[in-house]
């Protein structure tokens, strides 16, 4: 793109970045001009659209790869043969009208039988099962999922596979040796219970949509806005949404199913015409890809050999899975990408939305009798006259990219270029990261404190966010931002979830973060990032008023004995307004600093105050805002530099060599010293609390972990509020601490504590988002303590 950007004229670049939604077809039929006569940009659309072949299919490599996957099992390294074999389905061709079909059976065969080995049974049955809907007469694939089901002691199933493999054996040893297997089930087969499960029904979540009536109504200053007519009670789950187009994160790509995000299993499936995705199920490569590819093959000539009740179970088989995919019901997303360079791969995120979002659009207009090809913009909120110009100019490439393509793929498209533009720049404002939250695994509670990895596993990481996807929403982008929210949004695989996480009245607007918030960023860091990421100037409630958390989170100590007030740092120095100095004054008030409680005055009081005395001066930057006295910022900036470097790179050799009595002096030496330089209250102060907190954990000193675990968490519950989801994250480590410090009765009231908070954003998901708690709770009831 740096390339076509160079190639382009001056003027030409000049006039699109300062062009305006209103001029942008001018802007875009410009462009457009320009770029045809660019070899570059017609080489750029050939890659995409084909040309270049660069993710497509190759027999030969799928041979390949299937010939190492055999020598892998038959030299007994199984796990390698299963990836190999992987490997060849990912680049067999599973064109439905060539003969390949034989080499995509043969290839799932091998993998359920390097599954088999592995102890994989359900995943075995699942790719047999594949084999047999791909290719119904192959004697393996229903010989190697009658032993998988007998593996499970599904004896009735297993038996119809063996005699339906025998039907279709063609070898007299082969024949003899199924025998041989049916005889040995026999015995079991009035055992059989719970039969033919073998296609597990789509999990389907119980979220229960309170009963809220959600409108969308116009804000004096936000735009449109969601409000609700009736009151809603705390952790109600008010929404959940399937999203209009997703695309999954570069970093997930080899480990996630590409359409519902979650990590693939051991037997994933490939999209049939190109090598990138992955999908975890029939169900989501069915909505991803679209086409079905089920073949009746010549199965029905063995009607005749087979009873009914077998032949019933054998058409069965293959008609569920038939179903599973019929049932889908959504849009491909993915089909118009295949053919050349991945497009995921080439082109951002957004631009890859914006064309996932156009393909669904026309099929929808398609498939509703529309006859109109010409797609309308849709209605979402856009900044782009706000954008800065070198964005403009990308976004102008991208549209023309982009559209040049979807034509290629859909020559009747008319929809102009300018509208591509303000698609994307739709998308860039409106789309979310899809974030999960990943479990690790459980520690072992009952080895108690012997057990020092367990423990510090328990204190660092019970969950981790990935960030799997971005996606965008229809309604869920309605909801307008707040630094200080009372809707939590989280994701089940690809479905958005709403939930408000306090007790909101009638009317009052329901607002999401965006990503920052109170407690984590100043006023100044969170207004910056908003507007560089969205182009907007955050007017929340939050951001409306100084508070608490604002002016401490970054600011210094006062150096005078007794003196709690805060002494904002140099970032400060761009505000001179008088009212945020009397808020400020309000609140080192708030903060029950000295001098004011002598006096014993309200906030009003103490804005007087403040003013009679003409300290307003002296307020400010550098200057306590409860006793005025002055502090050198610099040399108070490189020494909380200094202590918080000196705290890391302890924590590290506390944790890589045998704990020296000297180091942990040191590391506690520079946390004091941390503390007599930045506020009480600082966000720096709390995090380093934390990490003094994890390395006592870690060597086995829970006495002293918990002490500090408890600071971090006094000076988080300040910064953000008791009830903050950051706050729970704070009672786990203290749990597992207390657990560890052999205080069950406390570990099970820090750990429900927990619960409580997570419930007010999770709700009845808790339990699924964070097994590590019910895990806990087990733990403790074993040894009598039960949360009541
Ligand atoms: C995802 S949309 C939200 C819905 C939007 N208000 C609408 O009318 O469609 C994001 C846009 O809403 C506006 N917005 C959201 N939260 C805001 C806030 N806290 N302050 C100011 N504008 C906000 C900005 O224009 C932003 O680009």
């Amino acid at each position: 793109m740096e390339t076509l950007k160079s190639l382009l004229p001056d003027d030409l670049k000049l006039l699109i970045g300062q062009s305006t939604s209103e001029n942008l077809d001018l802007t875009c039929s410009s462009l457009m001009k320009s770029c045809q006569l660019l070899p570059q940009f017609q080489r750029v659309i050939g890659q995409l659209t084909g040309g270049a072949a660069l993710c497509r299919k190759s027999k030969e490599s799928a041979l390949d790869w299937k010939k190492k996957g055999n020598e892998c099992f038959s030299e007994g390294d199984y796990a390698k043969a299963l990836t190999f074999y992987s490997k060849a389905l990912r680049y067999a061709p599973m064109d439905m009208d060539g003969m390949d079909d034989k080499l995509v059976g043969t290839l799932y065969v091998n993998r359920a039988s390097a599954l088999y080995k592995i102890g994989l049974f359900e995943e075995c049955i699942r790719d047999c099962a594949r084999a047999i809907t791909i290719y119904p007469v192959y004697s393996k694939a229903w010989y190697r999922r009658g032993k998988a089901n007998a593996s499970l002691q599904r004896h009735e199933s297993a038996i119809c596979d063996l005699q339906i493999s025998l039907f279709m054996e063609g070898s007299v040893s082969g024949k003899n040796q199924i025998k041989e297997d049916i005889q040995l089930l026999l015995p079991h087969r009035s055992k059989a219970t719970n039969e033919s499960d073998y296609t597990k029904k789509n999990e389907k979540l119980h979220a229960v949509l309170a009963d809220t009536k959600l409108h969308c109504v116009t804000t004096p200053d936000k735009g449109r806005g969601m409000v609700s007519s009736n009151d809603i009670p705390a952790a109600s789950l008010i929404h959940t949404e399937e999203p209009l187009a997703a695309i999954i994160t570069k970093s997930c790509r080899e480990t996630h199913c590409h359409f519902c995000f979650n990590e693939v299993p051991t037997d994933p499936l490939f999209c049939r015409s190109c090598t990138i995705p992955l999908y975890c199920s029939e169900h989501c490569l069915e909505q991803a890809v679209g086409c079905n590819f089920v073949r009746s093959n010549d199965f029905s000539n063995f009607q005749n050999n087979l009873s009914v009740e077998l032949w019933k179970y054998a058409t069965e088989s293959i008609s569920l899975y038939h179903s599973a995919r019929e049932n889908g019901g959504d849009l491909p997303e993915h089909t118009h990408e295949c053919g050349g360079a991945h497009w995921p791969a080439v082109l951002p995120p957004d631009v890859v939305l914006a064309g996932r979002v156009m393909m669904k659009s026309i099929e929808k207009r398609k498939l509703s009798g529309g006859l109109d090809k010409n797609i309308e913009t849709l209605d979402f909120s856009y900044s782009y006259n706000k954008i800065p110009p070198d964005h403009k100019l990308e976004m102008h490439l991208y549209a023309l990219v982009l559209a040049c393509c979807l034509r290629h793929y859909l020559p009747s498209l008319e929809t102009s270029i300018s509208k591509f533009v303000l698609l994307i720049s739709q998308i860039k404002v409106n789309s979310m990261a899809v974030v999960h939250m990943k479990s690790s695994d459980e520690p072992d509670l009952s080895k108690k404190s012997s057990d020092l990895s367990a423990i510090g596993n328990a204190f660092t990481s019970t969950v981790e966010q990935v960030r799997v996807g971005q996606a965008i929403y229809s309604r869920g982008s309605l909801f307008n931002h707040s630094c200080k929210p009372n809707v939590h949004a989280y994701f089940l695989s690809r479905t958005l979830h709403l939930r408000c996480t306090e007790h909101v009245q009638a009317w009052y607007p329901l607002e999401l973060s965006y990503g920052p918030q109170i407690g984590e960023l100043d006023h100044q860091e969170r207004q910056k990032m908003l507007e560089d990421q969205y182009f907007f100037k955050c007017r929340c409630i939050a951001c409306s008023e100084l508070n608490l958390s604002d002016l401490v989170i970054n600011s210094f100590r006062c150096s005078k004995p007794n003196c709690l007030g805060a002494i904002l740092g140099k970032a400060y120095e761009k505000l001179e307004d008088d009212s945020w100095l009397v808020s400020a004054a309000s609140y080192c008030s708030k903060l029950s600093l000295p001098v004011f409680q002598e006096h014993k005055m309200n906030i009003c009081e103490v804005a007087h105050f403040l003013l009679k005395k003409d300290t307003l001066q002296k307020i400010g930057p550098g200057n306590c805002l409860s006793c005025c006295s002055s502090l050198d910022l610099s040399s108070s900036t490189s020494a909380s530099n200094n202590s918080l470097s000196d705290i890391c790179r302890l924590k590290d050799l506390i944790l890589s060599f045998v704990a020296k009595d000297s180091l942990i002096s040191d590391i506690l030496i520079s946390l004091g010293d941390l503390r007599s330089v930045k506020h009480a209250y600082s966000k720096v102060v709390a995090q380093a609390e934390d990490d003094v907190a994890e390395t006592f954990a870690m060597i086995g000193q829970f006495a002293h972990a918990k002490k500090h675990c408890q600071a971090s968490m006094e000076i988080l519950e300040k910064l953000y509020h008791t009830k903050h989801i950051t706050v729970a994250h704070e009672w786990i480590k203290l749990a597992s601490i207390d657990f560890s410090l052999g205080n069950p009765a406390d570990a099970l009231r820090d750990i429900m504590r927990a619960e409580e908070i997570f419930s007010l954003y999770y709700g009845s998901h808790v339990a699924k988002i964070f097994p590590y708690i019910e895990h806990f709770k087990k733990e403790l009831e074993k040894i009598g303590f039960v949360a009541v």
